[in-house]
C-alpha cells in the first residue's frame, strides 16, 4: 500500500491527531483518493464517549487533521510545491448526526470546496458501516514565514 501523506512528508511531527512521532497521538493517516483524501481509523475503548460510541472531541480531531491535510495537499498540487503547504486550522465546525460506533473501522472523506490564495475551505463526512454519522467543514490557511507553525512540518 502507498505511504500515508503524514508518513511520507511529516514523519517527525508530533501533532496529537496526525503526528507519526507522538506516542500518545491518534496517528491519523490520509491518502489521496478520487477528488479528495480518505482516512480510515479504528477507535479504541479509551476514545469512547459512552460505551460502544466515539467521543465527539475525538471526532472533531479526526476531521480537523484530515481536512487540514486535504487543504495542504490541495495547495501542494495547485502550486506545484515539493511538499504539502504549511496549513493550520482557522475555523471548523462539526455536525454530529448520529452516535458513531467506536468498535469498527471508520471512513473519513474530505474534499476542497473552495480555495482562494492561502485560504482553503474543506468539507468532510464520517461514515460508519455505510452510514454518514457526522459532517464537518472548515477553513485552513497556509501560514507565512514567521508563524510558529512555519517549518514545523
Ligand atoms: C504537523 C501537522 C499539523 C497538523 C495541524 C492540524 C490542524 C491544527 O490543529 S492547527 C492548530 C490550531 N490552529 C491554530 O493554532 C491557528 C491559529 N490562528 C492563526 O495562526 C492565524 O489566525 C491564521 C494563520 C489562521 C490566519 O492568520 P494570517 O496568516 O495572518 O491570515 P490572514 O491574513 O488574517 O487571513 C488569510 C485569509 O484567511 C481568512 N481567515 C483567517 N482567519 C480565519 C478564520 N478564523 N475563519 C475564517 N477565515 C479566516 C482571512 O479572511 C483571509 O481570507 P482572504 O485571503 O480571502 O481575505
Amino acid at each position: 500500500m502507498e505511504q500515508a501523506l503524514q508518513d511520507k512528508f511529516a514523519p517527525e511531527t508530533r501533532c496529537f491527531g496526525c503526528g507519526p512521532s507522538n506516542p500518545k497521538g491518534l496517528h491519523i493517516k490520509s491518502f489521496p483518493e478520487g477528488d479528495g483524501l480518505v482516512c480510515r481509523f479504528t477507535p479504541e475503548e479509551h476514545h469512547e464517549g459512552f460505551p460502544g460510541f466515539l467521543n465527539g472531541g475525538i471526532i472533531g480531531t479526526l476531521f480537523d487533521c484530515h481536512m487540514n491535510w486535504t487543504a495542504a495537499y490541495f495547495l501542494m498540487k495547485r502550486d506545484n510545491l515539493p511538499s504539502p503547504a504549511p496549513t493550520v486550522t482557522a475555523e471548523f465546525s462539526v455536525q454530529l448526526l448520529k452516535p458513531t460506533p467506536s468498535r469498527q473501522e471508520l471512513l473519513i472523506r474530505a474534499r476542497v470546496v473552495e480555495a482562494q490564495g492561502r485560504r482553503v475551505k474543506v468539507e468532510g463526512e464520517l461514515v460508519a458501516s455505510g452510514e454518514v454519522t457526522a459532517r464537518a467543514s472548515g477553513t485552513f490557511v497556509a501560514v507565512k514565514q514567521g508563524h510558529p507553525a512555519w517549518g514545523r512540518w
